[in-house]
């Protein structure tokens, strides 16, 4: 069994205790009742390259990175600090997340919010609505055409931005084709774990002038920020690099101050 289908068969016994307390009807009426979602995708178009920050406690490649003990605290510095979107990892047994931990990020900041996480069920996607996100994660390796399609539109009719997640060239077409307009290219192998940076360059070249492209995982400090936005990067993700640097604001103001320098390539429109 692969790693990605292992992490999903925990997470659709997760989800089905979810469900079992609180049921679809409700999560549904919870989703309808939350505040307007907030523009993520208009927080991402900038001119300059972005930072989306990810509140990340551990890791399948890594396992434990980081003693978290105040998430919001975190997601403040990465607030204050000029992050675009904070991503809050959701998943719990891999990655050692949670909605609590996305519920006292949300209380905090007034950033727009990535709920990062294995989405594959309609259900996840109101259950993130309902908790404050504004951007939902959908990895296309870990979904069917039809059904990523289709969490796509929900996404979208609940008035969120989806990040399309892939990893390969038929990855970014099966993206294009369900409707994704902010893509994200993972450098992580889903097979390996394994990190190739190069795999923005191979990808970004072929997607849409118009595409929010945004490169994930690998980036350790200002000059792999550098070597993305040369590739065409709107914003890079960043976890294990701001999680474990010993203080997290700096390091993400470094990001930051790299990606508006005169001398960072600009994302072209
Ligand atoms: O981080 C992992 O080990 C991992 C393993 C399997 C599936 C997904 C995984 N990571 C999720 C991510 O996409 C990263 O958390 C994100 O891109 C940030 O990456 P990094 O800056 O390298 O922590």
């Amino acid at each position: 069994m692969s790693i990605l289908e292992s992490i999903v068969n925990g997470v659709r016994e997760d989800l089905a205790a979810r469900e079992a307390l609180v049921p679809f009807e409700t999560i549904k009426q919870l989703a309808a009742k939350a505040p307007p979602a907030r523009d993520a995708h208009a927080a991402l178009r900038g001119s300059d390259v972005g930072v989306i920050a990810e509140v990340k406690r551990a890791s399948p490649s890594k396992g434990d990175l980081a003693a978290i003990a105040d998430p919001a605290s975190l997601a403040k510095d990465y607030a204050d600090a000029g992050a675009r979107v904070i991503s809050v990892l959701t998943e719990q047994r891999r990655f050692g997340g949670s909605l609590a931990d996305f519920d006292a990020v949300r209380a905090m900041v007034d950033v727009p919010l990535l709920r990062k996480d294995f989405v594959i069920s309609p259900y996840q996607v109101h259950e993130a609505r309902a908790h404050g996100a504004d951007m939902v994660l959908l990895i296309v390796a870990a979904l069917e055409q039809p059904v990523l399609a289709s969490l796509l539109d929900r996404v979208e009719s609940l008035g969120m931005t989806a990040l399309v997640e892939v990893h390969t060239a038929e990855e970014a077409d099966r993206a294009l084709e369900a409707g994704a307009s902010v893509i994200g290219v993972n450098a992580r192998n889903l097979h390996t774990l394994e990190v190739d940076r190069d795999v923005f360059g191979r990808l970004a070249p072929g997607l849409p002038f118009e595409t929010v492209k945004i490169a994930e995982s690998g980036v350790r400090g200002p000059s792999d920020l550098m070597t993305y936005a040369g590739a065409g990067a709107d914003a890079v993700l960043v976890g294990e690099g701001l999680v474990t640097s010993g203080d997290p604001k700096a390091a993400l103001q470094q990001l930051v101050t790299a990606g508006s320098h005169p001398a960072c390539p600009r994302p072209s429109r």
